[in-house]
């Protein structure tokens, strides 16, 4: 099986966007969402985006932003991929893939075999879908660190391609992979030592993890 593909979220450093690149992760994420600890501004979105040139995809993540939010980032750290967060139904996420000409990732939290099965409305609106897990109501949508029972995706056969985030960590990345056969891995408070702060070490273990599963 080849080995799943790796997003490490929440960059705003260049040390951390190196390190994401040394350890051969495909995706580098910025949050723009300003109630996260992760979130950059456009212009350290910009800075990071130049040297992630040619060497990592750019994702920037969305929370039910508005298309000017997602235009400025888009032009900013020129972007390859759109990872929508929020309550983006699929007829939102179809209508910004074909104004911005880019992939659209939705990320769908799951508690039960039912959040799943939802997966389906996105097909033909979304290009992959990232399952993660359900956060409690009033808190960030997503960087909590909170994962759900890997079994409702076990192997899964949908429509469009996927992605497990949720809780991800050096520690328990090789189970998930192994338990899901995930094509791609996304992790953001799994690879910090505290909210918002990267650890190089935690980056390095994590895509030396997934390369090894
Ligand atoms: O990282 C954030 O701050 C964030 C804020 C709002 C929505 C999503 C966010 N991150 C995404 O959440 C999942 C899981 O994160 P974690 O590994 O459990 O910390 C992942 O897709 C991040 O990209």
């Amino acid at each position: 099986m080849p080995t799943a593909a790796i997003k490490i979220c929440g960059i705003s450093t260049p040390i951390a966007l190196e390190a994401a690149i040394r350890g051969r992760a495909a995706f580098a994420g910025f949050v723009f969402f300003p109630k996260s600890p992760r979130n950059v501004t456009l212009a350290q979105a910009a800075q990071l985006a130049e040297a992630a040139q040619g060497r990592i995809s750019r994702v920037g993540l969305f929370v039910d932003a508005d298309d000017t939010a997602i235009a400025e980032a888009v032009s900013a750290a020129r972007l390859d991929v759109l990872q929508l967060h929020g309550q983006e139904t699929p007829e939102r996420a179809a209508q910004l893939r074909a104004r911005f000409g880019l992939q659209v990732w939705k990320a769908l939290p799951v508690a039960s075999a039912d959040d799943v099965a939802r997966a389906h409305a996105y097909a033909g609106a979304a290009d992959l879908l990232l399952f993660d897990a359900k956060t409690p109501k009033g808190a960030l949508p997503g960087g909590m660190g909170l994962s759900f029972d890997w079994r409702l995706v076990a192997h899964w056969k949908g429509p469009l391609a996927w992605g497990l985030a949720g809780g991800l960590t050096p520690e328990n990345v090789a189970e998930a992979v192994t338990l899901t056969g995930a094509p791609l891995v996304d992790t953001s408070s799994g690879v910090e030592s505290a909210p918002g702060v990267k650890d190089e070490g935690r980056i390095a273990a994590f895509c030396a993890a997934v390369h090894a599963a």
